[in-house]
């Protein structure tokens, strides 16, 4: 299939589920999540959800993670519309973020971060059996991965979807994929 119509689809779904549903696979998927393997990671990068559009709410992953491994480093993303880039930012906390004119979630007064990261967790919309994944269709994440040499970790609230058919050469595959049943290995 297609992205623009596997696009289409997946919004249309994830936008059906009820507020109760919702809810349920979040703290599914948290059970997942805490099940990575941790050791090595010093860094993680955390995407701020939009929740209005139901993405998986990666604040009960960072509440978990503040509370279970301290000692590792949460970073958030900025977004530049214009430029198509995203920089990676310290978390200060939820006081600190700001909705942007897309209705996501940015750091206000986040230091810029430069250092290595370990962990990147991938917002998407679908992802097919091979890893691909199909996002909003500017190529936000497909740029950032580029320059970073972490895990690439995609969070799903729904399963594998149809094969990705229109993958371009700038497409990165996911190492995992996270939904509220399993961990995918690609
Ligand atoms: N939480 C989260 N942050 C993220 C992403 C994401 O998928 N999830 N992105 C992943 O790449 C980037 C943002 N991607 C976006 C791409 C397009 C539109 C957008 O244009 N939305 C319009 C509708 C479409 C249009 O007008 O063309 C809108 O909502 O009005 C918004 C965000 C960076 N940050
Ligand atoms: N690294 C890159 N350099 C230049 N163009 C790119 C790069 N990555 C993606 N693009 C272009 O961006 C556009 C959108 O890509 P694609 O449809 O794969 O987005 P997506 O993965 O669905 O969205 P997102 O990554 O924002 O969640 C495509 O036209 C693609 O060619």
């Amino acid at each position: 299939m297609l992205k623009s119509e596997i696009r289409k689809q997946a919004l249309k779904s994830r936008l059906s589920l009820s507020d109760e549903e919702y809810k349920t696979l979040n703290n599914e998927l948290l059970k997942q999540f805490i099940a990575l393997d941790f050791d090595r990671v010093k860094t993680i990068h955390v995407f701020l959800p939009i929740t209005e559009k139901k993405e998986p709410n990666t604040f009960l992953l960072i509440e978990w993670l503040t509370q279970n491994h301290p000692e590792i480093k949460i970073i958030v993303p900025k977004a530049d519309f214009d430029m198509v880039i995203m920089t990676n930012h310290e978390y200060l906390g939820i006081d600190d973020l700001q909705k942007n004119l897309y209705d996501i979630l940015e750091p206000q007064r986040g230091n810029v971060y430069e250092g290595a990261v370990d962990m990147v967790l991938i917002p998407l919309l679908a992802f097919d059996k091979k890893g691909y994944r199909v996002g909003y269709g500017k190529g936000f994440y497909d740029r950032f991965l580029e320059s970073l040499n972490a895990q690439k970790i995609g969070l799903s609230l729904s399963s594998a979807g149809n094969k990705i058919d229109d993958v371009n050469e700038y497409d990165i595959r996911l190492d995992f994929c996270i939904t509220p049943t399993e961990i995918i290995k690609f």
